[in-house]
């Protein structure tokens, strides 16, 4: 579990953080925080879903307005950047075609999906799964409730890491602001406030868990 991966010779490192972030919390920015330190990232790329097929039962708010709060919350780091592929790409976010446009984009580079264990749990249902493991090496973090069980992925196209354990979900954000009660330090400030000036998660035809 957690094992180090030798750095391929010259190979630029590129973490990959896909998610619906509707909002983004530090949940998610520990996570590739970690990874980034224990995987020597160069760099970890956060992507937004454009209509993530999977939540199709619920209420998802604008990609841009999910998009942006993205931008916000890694705006100060560096080492982190934020992609509009899947946005921009029309229909439903598979996997499969946000690690075929990065490596089209970045042919030179190692690609590492970054994904909590509730989501590598599913990975087997997603769009040309067997595929996916010849793209990207996949890193499955803990996250607090979900339990790392290996549900037959293939061996050595998997690594699971234990990050501190940050009981945040966008589900519980949403169910906060939907009831008046705050937000702060669960979420980035700037996400705070662009969610107040957006009115996001209020009334009628807000988001639900
Ligand atoms: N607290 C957390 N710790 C570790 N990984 C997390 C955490 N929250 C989310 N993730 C992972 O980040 C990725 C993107 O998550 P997503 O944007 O769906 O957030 P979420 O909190 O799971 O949202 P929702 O509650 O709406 O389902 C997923 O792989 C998810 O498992
Ligand atoms: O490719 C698929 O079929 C697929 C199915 C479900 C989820 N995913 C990806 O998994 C990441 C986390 O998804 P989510 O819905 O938990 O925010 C995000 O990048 C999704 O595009 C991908």
């Amino acid at each position: 579990m957690g094992e180090h991966i030798e750095p391929g010779a010259g190979k630029r490192r590129l973490g990959v953080m896909g998610g619906t972030f509707d909002p983004i919390h530090h949940g998610h920015l520990v996570a590739a925080s970690e990874v980034a330190a224990r995987f020597d990232l160069d760099e970890v790329v956060f992507v937004p879903t454009g209509q993530p097929w999977q939540k199709s039962h619920q209420v998802v708010s604008p990609a841009e307005d999910r998009y942006l709060m993205t931008v916000i919350a890694t705006a100060s780091n560096p080492q982190f950047s934020v992609s509009r592929i899947d946005i921009d790409r029309p229909g439903r976010t598979y996997t499969i075609d946000t690690l075929r446009d990065l490596h089209t984009r970045h042919p030179d580079a190692e690609l590492f999906f970054i994904t909590g264990a509730d989501a590598l749990a599913q990975i087997l249902t997603w769009r040309d799964a067997e595929e996916l493991f010849s793209l990207a090496h996949f890193i499955g973090v803990t996250r607090p409730g979900h339990h790392l069980a290996d549900p037959g992925l293939p061996a050595g196209g998997v690594s699971l890491v234990e990050v501190p354990a940050l009981a945040i979900s966008s589900t519980d954000c949403r169910a906060r602001v939907a009831h008046g009660d705050p937000v702060w330090y669960l979420v980035p400030d700037g996400v705070v406030r662009y969610i107040n000036k957006r009115q996001l998660y209020r009334g009628a035809g807000a988001p639900r868990g």
